[in-house]
Parts: C-alpha cells; structure tokens; sequence
C-alpha cells in the first residue's frame, strides 16, 4: 500500500451527485481496501459547513482533506463527499468527509442532497461523527438539530438499518466540564428522535437500538491548537480496533466484505439518488452476487491464461499425459480456492450457488482435454490389446484363451489410466467409454477371430484338393470297375486325416460345437465338391477319353507293346475289346457313385451299344432304354452324362474310331499282297538248282554283280513310272504293247532327270540349307503339342503321343477329301490337333514299304 497515495483524499461523489467511479477505483487500489475482507471500518463526518471538519479528520486520522483557509473567511471548501483512508490506523479505516449542512451555498430550501448523503453515510458507515459547535448545545435554534432530525428520518428508510455509533465532537468546548454537557445534548438529542416520524413497526424503538451514541469534546483549534492536538491523539487512539468487540464500532451489523465497497456503495447511492427506500439485506444478497459473479469470472480468466494448465492442455493433444489427474486436479483446486478465499464474506448462499457456477464452467473448460487423455487411454489399450493377442497367440494358446486373458489386462490398464485421469473435482464417468474400448477389442476380435478361422479353412481345403484332386483325376484315367470304389476309399482316407487336424485346431476357439461341426460338415462337402467337380471335368472329355481308351486296347497287344498288323490278326475281335474297354469307360463317367450300391448303367450300355442293339437308324424310344435323361437308380444331381447323351457320344465315338479300324485291316491286306509277290518255294528250289552254274559266274566276277545291281535298279525305276501293275491290269497283250510304248521316252526321261539333278545339285544344296533353317522354326511351332487335355504328366498322354493312329494330315488331298477325316469329325477338337501334331513313328511301323503304303492308300 502506498500511504501517502492512500492519505490523498479522492472525491467519491461530486456537488452535483455523481459518483467518481473511476478515481474511487484508484483510490481503492492504492489503499488496498479490497483485500481486507471483513476487518475494516469505515468513518464518515457530517456537521455544519466551515465547523472545522477536515480539519478534524487531517489531525485526527492523518488525511489530506481540504481545510478552509483561515484568513479568507468562512465559506464552503468541501463539495459532496471525499475519501481517504487513515493514516497509522488499524485495521484498514476509511474516512468519509461529507459536504457541510446548512450551507449557504445551496440556499435554504435545498436540503434534498443533505438528505441523501446523510442517508448515504449511515448506510455504509460504522461510525458516523457528528460535528457540533459546543455553543448550540442547549439551544433551541442550535445549528445541529436540522441536521440530526435528518438523520434520525432517513434512518427510517433503511428496513434494516446498521447499528451505527454516532460520536458527537463537540469543538471549542468551554470551561463547562463535558459531565454537565453531555446530559443536556443527550436529552436534546433524545427529543429529536421523540421528535420524529417513525413507522409502525419502530413506534416505541429505543434510539439505542439504532444507533450507539458516545459524546467527546475538544477545545478550539485556532485559540488551544496545542491542547486540541493532545486531545485529538487522545481520540485517535479510540479508532484503534475500532471493529473489535467493545470499540467504537463493536456492535456494527451487515458488513459489506471490503472488495464490495466501492460497489455497494454505488449501488446504495444509486438507490438513494432515485428516491427509493434502501433494503440493506437485499443490497447486501445483490453486491454478493454481482461481486461473487466478478471475482468467479476473475478466477477462471485466470485459469483459461494459467501456463501450467496451457501446457498441459497442449500436451494431452499429443498424447497420454502420465498423472494427469493429479495435475488437472491440482490446477482446478489452485483457483477455486482463489475464488473461495475472495468470496469468503460475502453471503453463504450466493457465494456458493457462484462457486458451483464456477466450477461447473471450469469443468467444462477442462472436460474436453479429459476426453483427449481419454481417447489416448481408448488408442492405447486397442494397441496394447492387439500386440499382446499376437504374442499370445503365437505362444500356441487357444484363441478364445489368448482373448480372454489379453481383453483382462488391456481393460485392466485402461481402467487404471481412466482412474489416474479423472480429478477429485469432478465426478467423470467413463463407463462409456469403457463400452467403447469393450466393443473395439470385441471387433478387433471378431475381425482376427474371422480371419484365422478363414485361413484355418482354406489351408484344410487346399490340404483336400492337393490330396484329391490329382488322385481323383490319376484315377479316372485309368478308369475301370474300382475306378468308385477307389475314389471312395481315397476319399475316405483323406478325409479322416484332414478333417480331424482341422477339428482339433478349432477346438482353441471355442466355437459352440453346433458351429464348430457345421464348419467340419462344410469342409467334408468341399471335399465332396473336389471330386464332383473333378468326375464333371473328366465327364466332360469323356469321348476323348474313350478314344485314347480304344486305341490302347487296339493298337496293343496284351502286352502293351504297339500291335503290327501282319494280317493273321483278328480286326474284328480286337475291334470290339477295344470297343468294349471304351464302353466300360463311359459306364464309369456316366454318373457320381457316393454309394457302394450296384448299378445296371454298365449292362444296360453293353446290351444297347456294343452288342449292337442301337444303330444309325435308332430303335423305338418304347424299346430304347437310352431314349431317357435320367438313369434309374441314380440320383440327377449325380448324373454326369444322361443316356440319350450316352447314345449319341457312342455314335460319334465309332464314327471317329471307324478309321482306325479301316487302316488296320488295309495294312492287313497290304501285307499280305507283299508277300504274296514272292516265287513259290518249288519254283526258288528249281531256280537254285539249274541256274547255280550262272549264280556261281556272277558271285566270282563281281563286275557282272555290279552290273546285275544297276540293271535291278534301272528295271526298279521303269516298273514305277511305268506304273507297271497298272498298265497289265487290262491284261499282258495290251500291257507289253503299251509298256514297250512307253519304254524310250521313259528311258529318256529318267535320263534327263538323272543329269539335271546333277547339274542343280550344287545350287539347290544351298538353297536346301536355307530354307530346313528357315522351315525349323515353323517346323517346330507346328510340333508343339496342341492344347493338353490330359495332364503332360500323365502316362496316358503319353501313351497316346507313341501309339495314334495314322493322321490323315500327311495323305494327299484326294484321300482327305475321301476319308471320314477326324478333322472334319464334331470331336475334331479334341482328336485331330493331337492326331497332326504327334510324331510320325508309329505311321512308319504300320507301313512297311512303298508298295504296301501304295496298297494301303488304294483300300482306303
Ligand atoms: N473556532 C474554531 N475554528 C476552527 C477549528 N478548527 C478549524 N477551524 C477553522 O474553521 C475554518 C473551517 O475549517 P474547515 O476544516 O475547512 O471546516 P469544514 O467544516 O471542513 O468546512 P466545509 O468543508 O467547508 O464545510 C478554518 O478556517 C479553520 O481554521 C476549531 O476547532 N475552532
């Protein structure tokens, strides 16, 4: 406090009534008034003008009040109302010094504002001093009875009114001791208040019940100033805690705390000014509220500007803050205990219906970095939920074990972070929160559990495929009697190795077991589904299937080495095995056998197919059990080629087998033409015998052999471009005639051909060598194998690339368009890429020479 500042007098309310807010603020600030609370007094003077009033209150208190100066007269010094505040003087005392009554400068009549601040003085004042000549006590027309008859009726207006102690100073005392005085003012004093108008409810008030009346007297300051100072000292030590039971101003009621001074007493001026009746409890609840609402708005500015709390607040947004609570809590405390000890005197109620506004503000400031630390807490514990569930897992816990124990401790420390999070202020519930942390890990969950169960399955459906899908197919293959009985039992063996295993590792998830066995049952339907699809697949090359089936068993002998059609064999015999074997074949793609129950498909296709029953022209649909889509003792579902669909395969299966057939038996006669051209025995014994002398010449003189050789070779040549069996097929005569006709020009020809392959040997040797480069490339394009229908891998495959039958793509044009090509066939998809694209050995086993192909080419 600066205390010569505080001494200064500063004008609170001016000559014409208006508050001096601004410099009563300064004045307040100087002084330090606002934070002495309770303990503090405050002191006003009024009394008639030029009474020495100021000059009273500057020896009295040490204040700097305005004095009249002595040698310019009396006249008015002190316009409205000055404050100050005593100098040396404890607890914290203010001094009012109040415009002089009576004054001739407001005329007579004017007395409204000598009313108002008189009222205005005993509303906020605890001790009033009634300054009084000592002359006028006694007097009728004495100066001060105006003035206490104007106290005593606007005492009236206050509904509560203080207990006010009125010490009246008596100045320039006589001789006459103050024991004789004081009586006679008290009896003046007590006249006035008989004297005055006084509601109902306050007829028969003592004036002890308002007011505390003590008397003192000083001598004249201008004629005993040494005696007027001792006894001014004397005085002052009166107003040393003063508010002190038993002080000046012991009894006072309905203290407005310090920091709402300055504001009650505008307010209280306020109510004067416009007249009204003053109800001092209702002021006080309303200053309560207007100073307890600024010193709770005061407060959380402070918070909302805290540096602690702004460093906090930044560091939540970054992540979890480690005690967070605790220093949340601390900083909430720190002002709400500011504000408790501001609003501590001003009233109960009000100060805590404003700290519960308070708090409830702060809070709401403060929740959202709560919800951060929060929503931190809800990241963390998902994070910490996932790590921990993978490394239990992979320590081959059970999944529903690892969750268990996992969701326990990730909860766990969220909880305990919500707890070290929340502050004693506040009663935050995260239980919402909780649910939400609760239903992210059962998400996560869900999603993992999802997910290993997924890849549980497919790993047990690829264990299934690989283990029979191959095998299934190796199986049809070699398609026969067992060829269902097998794949039954590999299904069987499969999937009691498979199904199990995968059992077992569902157990860890501790599945209810209604579900776990629906999964089991999906699984062995896959499995089922494996082979369907697979027995679908192979039904669907059923013809091709069928085709390589005939020529393994026509094309080879029994054992399985490729057959050399001498003529001694039987075509037809061997023909209808084939036949059969293919037949046999189709009866085992013809439908899905699950069942080990008996079916007829296969005797049904033998007695209608092979033996003959069904042919081109058809049977009658009555008499055809092929005529039919379904087989009688199978399901449809499991159907994988219908009957009808059976007849008609069958039919393009001969159709596309018939060549095999005709080159067989055409080689057949072939053959035996060729050795049908040789001598009898008896004519090559009788040759030996009577020519043995020429044979024995020839074997000596081995130029007459080389001649014999050339003359063969030349005979050779002539006999084919003569084409010699051609030319005598019309008998010898016209044979030798024509032949002989033929013979030089011939000759010639061969002649001239031998030459000029000699010539162009040397140009087309080159040549030839270009273009076997240039043809290797397409060459072997051409040699790639078609499209596979069969595995590459499989032995059958093959076994048909060694042994197909003769292609019908090397033979001339005329034969093509003559035979029933398998290019042109409805299956030549299937056969004719593989029939041209197969090497060419087995055609040269099945032509012997020249003369057979030539014979093979005139049968077909
Ligand atoms: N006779 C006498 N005169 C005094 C006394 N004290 C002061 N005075 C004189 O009275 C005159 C007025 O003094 P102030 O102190 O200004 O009086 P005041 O009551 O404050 O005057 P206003 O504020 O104008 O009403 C001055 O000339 C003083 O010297 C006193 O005890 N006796």
């Amino acid at each position: 406090m600066d205390e010569a500042a505080a001494a200064e007098a500063v004008q609170l309310l001016d000559g014409e009534g208006e508050f001096g807010g601004e410099a009563a603020e300064r004045f307040m600030a100087a002084a330090g008034v606002a934070g002495c609370g309770l303990s503090y007094a405050v002191v006003s003077i009024m009394g008639p003008q030029s009474s020495g009033k100021s000059t009273l209150l500057n020896q009295l208190f040490g204040t700097n009040f305005r004095e009249m100066d002595a040698f310019r007269g009396r006249s008015q010094t002190t316009k409205g109302i000055w404050i100050a505040r005593c100098v040396g003087v404890e607890p914290c005392t203010i001094v009012l010094d109040l415009e002089g009554t009576d004054g001739r400068e407001r005329g007579e009549d004017d007395t409204a504002f000598e009313k108002q601040s008189a009222l205005f003085a005993l509303a906020i004042s605890d001790i009033v001093l009634i300054n009084m000549w000592c002359h006028d006590i006694g007097r009728e027309q004495a100066a001060n009875k105006p003035l206490l008859k104007t106290v005593f009726q606007v005492m009236m207006r206050l509904f509560s009114p203080r207990k006010t102690t009125l010490l009246f100073v008596i100045r320039d005392k006589t001789r006459t001791p103050l024991e004789h005085l004081e009586p006679v003012l008290r009896e003046d004093i007590q006249k006035i208040w008989n004297s005055v108008a006084k509601p109902d409810a306050h007829k028969d008030t003592p004036i002890s019940e308002f007011f505390n009346v003590q008397v003192t007297a000083l001598p004249s300051f201008e004629e005993k100033e040494e005696q007027f100072r001792e006894q001014v000292q004397q005085l002052r030590q009166r107003f040393s805690n003063s508010i002190a039971p038993g002080g000046l101003a012991g009894d006072r009621r309905g203290v407005v705390p310090a920091s709402g001074f300055l504001f009650s007493s505008q307010q209280i001026w306020k109510v004067i000014r416009e007249n009204k009746d003053l109800d001092l409890p209702a002021h006080k609840v309303m200053v309560a509220t207007v100073r307890c609402d600024e010193i709770a708005h005061e407060k959380f500015s402070c918070l909302t500007s805290d540096a602690e709390w702004m460093d906090l607040e930044n560091a939540v947004q970054s992540g979890p803050v480690p005690s967070f609570g605790k220093k949340l809590g601390y900083i909430v405390d720190v002002h709400m205990q500011e504000y408790d000890k501001e609003a501590i005197y001003f009233d109960e109620a009000v100060r805590t219906t404003k700290r519960q506004l308070l708090k409830s503000r702060v809070l709401n400031l403060v929740q959202p970095a709560f919800q951060k630390m929060l929503a931190h807490l809800r990241t963390r514990a998902l994070e910490k939920y996932k790590t921990d569930l993978n490394l239990t897992s992979e320590s081959g816990k059970g999944f529903a074990a690892s969750v268990r124990e996992t969701t326990e401790s990730s909860l766990n420390e969220f909880n305990q972070g919500c707890a070290d999070a929340v502050i004693k202020q506040a009663d935050w519930d995260y239980s919402k929160i909780l649910e939400k942390v609760r239903r992210d890990i059962e998400d996560h969950t869900l999603a993992i559990r999802e997910s290993k169960l997924s890849e549980l399955t497919n790993h047990a459906k690829e264990k299934l495929r690989k283990a029979l899908s191959e095998p299934v197919e190796s199986l049809f293959d070699a398609a026969g009697h067992t060829t269902w009985a097998s794949i039954r039992n590999l299904f069987k063996r499969e999937t009691e190795a498979i199904l199990p295993e995968f059992r077992k590792n569902l157990s860890g998830f501790e599945m209810e077991s209604t579900s776990s066995e629906q999964m089991v049952s999906n699984l062995r339907d896959y499995a089922r589904s494996i082979v369907e699809n697979k027995a679908k697949e192979e039904a669907g090359k059923v013809l091709m299937h069928m085709k390589e089936r005939f020529t393994m068993v026509f094309s080879h002998d029994k054992d399985s080495i490729p057959r050399v059609w001498t003529g001694k064999e039987d075509v037809r015999a061997i023909a209808k095995d084939a036949r059969s074997a293919a037949l046999k074949l189709l009866s085992v793609m013809t439908a899905i056998r699950w069942d080990e129950k008996p079916d007829r498909i296969e005797n049904i296709l033998t007695s209608t197919l092979l033996d003959g029953s069904v042919t081109s022209k058809g049977t009658s649909a009555s008499s055809d059990p092929l005529a039919s889509t379904t087989w009688e003792e199978v399901s449809p579902k499991y159907t994988l080629i219908t009957p009808s669909q059976c007849k008609s395969l069958w039919k393009q299966f001969k159709a596309e087998t018939e060549f095999t057939i005709t080159q067989a038996v055409s080689t057949q006669q072939a053959h035996k033409r060729g050795n049908g051209r040789l001598p009898p025995p008896w004519a090559m014994v009788a040759i030996a015998v009577l020519g043995f002398n020429e044979i024995m010449v020839l074997l000596r003189n081995p130029i007459y052999l080389f001649l014999l050789f050339v003359g063969y070779l030349l005979v050779k040549a002539l006999a084919v471009q003569l084409d010699i069996n051609r030319e005598f097929q019309n008998g010898v005569v016209p044979g030798i005639i024509s032949v002989t006709a033929k013979l030089v020009p011939t000759l010639q020809n061969i002649l001239n051909k031998v030459a000029a392959d000699q010539q162009q040997q040397g140009h087309h040797q080159e040549a030839a060598a270009e273009s076997l480069e240039r043809q290797q490339q397409p060459q072997q394009q051409q040699q790639q194998p078609p499209p596979l229908l069969l595995s590459p891998r499989s032995p059958m495959s093959e076994l048909r690339r060694m042994h197909m039958p003769f292609s019908p793509v090397p033979l001339s044009p005329v034969r093509r368009a003559a035979s029933p090509s398998p290019s042109s066939s409805s299956s030549s998809t299937v056969s004719s890429p593989r029939n041209s694209g197969e090497d060419q050995k087995p055609r040269q086993m099945v032509e012997p020479d020249n003369e057979s192909n030539n014979a093979y080419s005139s049968i077909v």
